[in-house]
């Protein structure tokens, strides 16, 4: 858990030193400087911000560097100093370390915020990246596997994209990449696939909770990528001239994606209506039902709770590891405390969705930094949290209290 966070030059926060609790509130008018608080801690995880990927967006104007600092409550102290060269430094207790996954397993944050939104409708990018969270903390082996697909990846599509016309050389070059490409997809999928399981039921115990109402029908699917069954050199090798002319790759685990389906527990008529549905028997009921992405049922109240849902289920799958289960060898270490971060919390919520969705946090083992407008929510926190930090954003100013 973060006991003590220092950040200086991030956006307009020039100077801030706080204290933090298991829960705490950052309140402030619009531009006072609560997401970039929330921001300072992610890029201190994740090495990047969660708005602009350039370090000279978030760097505080007419300053080289930004860094953030943050102590533990077990006294581990982790670093990042991001310069406008894009220039990273990072340290672990005091020493330079030289990959930003060292200090990401060290400070597992988890961010709900208004820009994740559109997840649900967006390309598959955004929920891939949640499958690999959950991942990366939960099977060590992941993130070496991913790095080298990455790389092959990038190889085989700059090629693609340079001609549409392999030489013989360029072919076994291609085609060895494709054998190394497929060994590790084989790998990267077996990893999500385990880990997408044990998450299902802990999504469904989510939505129970977040979204009562649409307990049965909500359920989530994993899509790989690519035909499993097959390895995927062989998959590449026969659409090499599809890939040919569309200049890059187009399956493989880079494409997996992550769906969450409504099921209506009415039967329908199968008619035209519903272009963009799947009508399904499943053999047992007499009448098909109707199944499509939740995204087209949903208010965009649901959706705000629906992807917390999706993001707060894989909390605890962090830290309990059932006896006997595949989970036992998960990476994390014991010590590590996930921080959830919460943008603009009342945003698209009503009081009975926030009441719903701060009860259920705070069950969870994990610490909270959450900004809102107004300090409305603070009579529901105090009620949920033994002793909740405030903080008052003005200016870049934060002040506690
Ligand atoms: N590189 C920068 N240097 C200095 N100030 C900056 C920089 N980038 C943004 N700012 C300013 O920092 C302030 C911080 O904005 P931030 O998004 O953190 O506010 P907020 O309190 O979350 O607002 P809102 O409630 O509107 O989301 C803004 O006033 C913005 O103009």
């Amino acid at each position: 858990m973060i006991e003590r966070l220092q950040i200086s030059h991030l956006r307009n926060l020039t100077q801030t030193n706080l204290q933090s609790a298991a829960c705490n509130v950052i309140i402030g008018e619009n531009g006072s400087g609560k997401t970039s608080l929330l921001e300072a801690i992610f890029l201190l995880s994740r090495g990047k911000s969660f708005r602009h990927h350039q370090p000279k967006r978030y760097i505080q104007h007419h300053q080289n560097s930004a860094t953030v600092h943050a102590k533990l409550n077990d006294n581990r102290t982790l670093a990042i100093q991001k310069q406008t060269d894009a220039t990273t430094v990072l340290r672990l207790n005091q020493s330079t370390v030289y990959n930003q996954s060292i200090l990401t397993e060290q400070l597992p944050t988890l961010l709900v915020d208004p820009s994740t939104m559109d997840m649900l409708e967006q390309g598959s990018a955004s929920r891939r990246q949640l499958l690999d969270w959950l991942v990366f903390h939960m099977k060590q082996g992941f993130h070496p596997q991913w790095v080298a697909y990455q790389r092959l990846l990038k190889q085989r599509n700059s090629l693609l994209k340079k001609t549409r016309h392999l030489s013989q050389i360029q072919l076994a070059e291609l085609k060895s990449w494709d054998k190394g490409l497929s060994n590790h997809a084989a790998l990267i999928h077996h990893y999500r696939e385990r880990v997408f399981a044990a998450w299902q039921p802990y999504f469904a115990d989510t939505v129970a909770e977040l979204l009562p109402a649409y307990a049965e029908q909500l359920s989530l699917s994993y899509n790989p990528g690519y035909d499993t069954s097959i390895s995927l050199d062989v998959q590449l090798n026969e659409r090499l001239e599809q890939d040919l002319q569309l200049g890059y790759t187009r399956i493989g685990n880079h494409r997996a994606d992550v769906h969450v389906h409504w099921r209506s527990s009415d039967s329908v008529q199968t008619n035209s209506e519903h272009a963009n549905t799947i009508i399904e028997t499943d053999g047992s009921s007499p009448l098909p039902t109707l199944k499509e992405q939740a995204a087209n049922v949903l208010s965009r109240g649901e959706k705000k709770l629906l992807i917390t849902a999706l993001r707060l289920s894989q909390l605890p799958l962090l830290l309990h590891t059932e006896e006997g289960s595949d989970l036992s060898n998960s990476g994390l270490n014991s010590q590590v405390t996930p921080v959830v971060l919460l943008d603009d919390i009342t945003a698209e919520l009503d009081a009975r969705a926030i009441e719903i969705l701060l009860s259920a946090l705070s069950q969870l083992p994990c610490q909270v930094f959450m900004t809102s407008l107004t300090d409305d929510v603070l009579p529901l926190v105090r009620a949920l949290w033994s002793n909740p930090h405030v903080f008052h954003v003005k200016q870049g100013q934060v002040s506690m209290g």
